[in-house]
């Protein structure tokens, strides 16, 4: 799906990421950790291809991002939902309109029987008419991760998607991240909550990617 060739990564400041080889293959579910600043947020925007890596190659369902027009860049874009950090909505649209929004900008059609299924998988049914700026941590967090894969992406990729959750609520995310993989995505999740990854091997074949010393390396059962 996404596979990582020997590629560096650095913003001017000397190199973040270093001999990157991975590949995350169809169906895996991957986590990546290390510390804050360690290059996970980057590793992520390289694995959508907003960035390009200043080393190595980046292939992405079978193409080198360097080879990618605007265009296609856009098509590859639609087969990976992406939960960004700091979840954005535009809080003069409800709820269910911002879900939407991916369907909306893309000019295709929405059943709204549809966006009614997800939002209900995502416990947000009841909330489809109320406005961002009321919606909770959790709330917002779930709402993200539906608009993500409104466009029935092949990949989720999610970036501290727990970060500002209760245990109980990031359980919640955790388990429809879990109900995604089963139903054959292929997902990365980045978190530096390593809680949350021993709770998830007991309800995912999860593989845990490490950056330590601007590599990413697999990590053992020290976690
Ligand atoms: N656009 C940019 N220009 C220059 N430096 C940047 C840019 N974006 C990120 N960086 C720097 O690159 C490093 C890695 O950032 P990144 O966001 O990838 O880390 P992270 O592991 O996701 O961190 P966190 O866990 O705090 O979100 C940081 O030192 C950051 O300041």
């Amino acid at each position: 799906m996404i596979a990582f060739d020997n590629v560096a990564y650095n913003y001017g400041g000397g190199e973040l990421l270093s001999e990157v080889s991975l590949r995350l293959a169809p169906g895996s579910f991957h986590f990546l950790t290390g510390p804050s600043g360690a290059g996970k947020t980057t590793f992520l925007k390289l694995a959508y291809a907003e960035l390009l890596p200043t080393a190595g190659h980046v292939t992405i369902f079978d193409n080198d991002v360097r080879g990618l027009g605007r265009n296609d860049v856009a098509m590859t874009r639609r087969r990976i939902g992406v939960v960004h950090q700091d979840v954005q909505f535009l809080d003069h649209l409800p709820l269910a309109a911002n879900v939407a929004l991916p369907l909306t900008v893309s000019g295709r059609q929405q059943n709204p029987r549809d966006l009614m299924d997800l939002l209900q998988w995502v416990g947000l049914n009841k909330l489809a008419d109320a406005l961002p700026p009321s919606l909770s941590g959790g709330e917002r967090q779930r709402a993200a991760l539906a608009r993500a894969i409104i466009m029935g992406p092949d990949v989720i990729l999610a970036d501290e998607p727990t970060g500002n959750l209760d245990w109980e609520m990031s359980l919640r995310l955790l388990t429809l991240l879990t109900e995604l993989n089963r139903m054959g995505k292929t997902i990365l999740v980045a978190t530096h909550d390593l809680n949350l990854i021993r709770q998830a091997k007991s309800l995912v074949a999860a593989r845990v990617l490490r950056i330590r010393n601007r590599r990413i390396q697999l990590a053992g059962a020290d976690l």
